[in-house]
């Protein structure tokens, strides 16, 4: 299973200082919605020339203008990009085809939708490479809340698919015996008083 760090900041400087330390520990790189929608495509690039080695993921959640959103992330460097589930499939088809133009990938993000099952395997078929089972920031910090739900769906799916919720040192294990080919983890790292150390500790969970 890969570790993917959602650096959920604002300025670049800092993106990129989060992921120096982070780095030697994930596998893949994910630029916010927040930290896109602050700071602009430039933090793309920056963060693709200081890691060329690792996947750099655009969290650009698209709802529509699938192919023009796409193309201008992967022109800037982007290795993997989000698609909203809730996305007419015109709309997924436009970001996939994007992707094969520039031989990248598109990751659907299931956030709100309430058939996960079903969707994921619907937009598996119209050419995402994985998808996201995930509960944002808002419905992690509603009452009742719990991971469990994201797994389950994962596993009934039957398709690839990364979790994002919350997940942390306690639960990343619960994530990979999931059968998740990702674990997202953005708090649990990027607020932790020591961000290497946070990170080295997810991946010896998953070790
Ligand atoms: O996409 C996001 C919010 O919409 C977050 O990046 C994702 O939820 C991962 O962060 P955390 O581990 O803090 O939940």
């Amino acid at each position: 299973m890969q570790l993917q760090f959602a650096i959920d900041t604002l300025s670049t400087e800092k993106a990129l200082e989060l992921a120096a330390a982070a780095a030697p520990s994930v596998d893949i790189l994910e630029l916010g919605t927040p930290l896109i929608k602050s700071v602009g495509l430039s933090v793309i690039t920056a963060m693709k020339q200081a890691h060329p080695d690792k996947i750099v993921f655009a969290d650009l959640k698209t709802m529509d203008a699938g192919e023009l959103e796409a193309d201008i992330a992967f022109a800037t460097g982007a290795d993997l990009v989000t698609v909203l589930g809730a996305a007419g499939d015109s709309t997924l088809a436009g970001a996939v085809k994007a992707a094969r133009k520039y031989g990248k990938g598109v990751v659907v993000d299931l956030i709100g939708v309430h058939d996960k099952v079903g969707r994921a395997k619907e937009v598996i078929d119209l050419g995402a490479e994985f998808v996201e089972m995930h509960a944002g920031l808002d419905e992690q910090a509603e009452p009742g809340f719990s991971l469990q739900t994201l797994l389950e769906a994962g596993r009934s799916a039957g398709v690839p698919f990364s979790v994002a919720g919350g997940v942390n040192v306690s639960s990343i294990a619960a994530v990979q015996g999931s059968g998740a080919i990702v674990a997202v983890a953005g708090s649990a790292i990027y607020s932790a008083p020591d961000v290497a150390a946070a990170a080295a500790q997810l991946r010896a969970a998953i070790s």
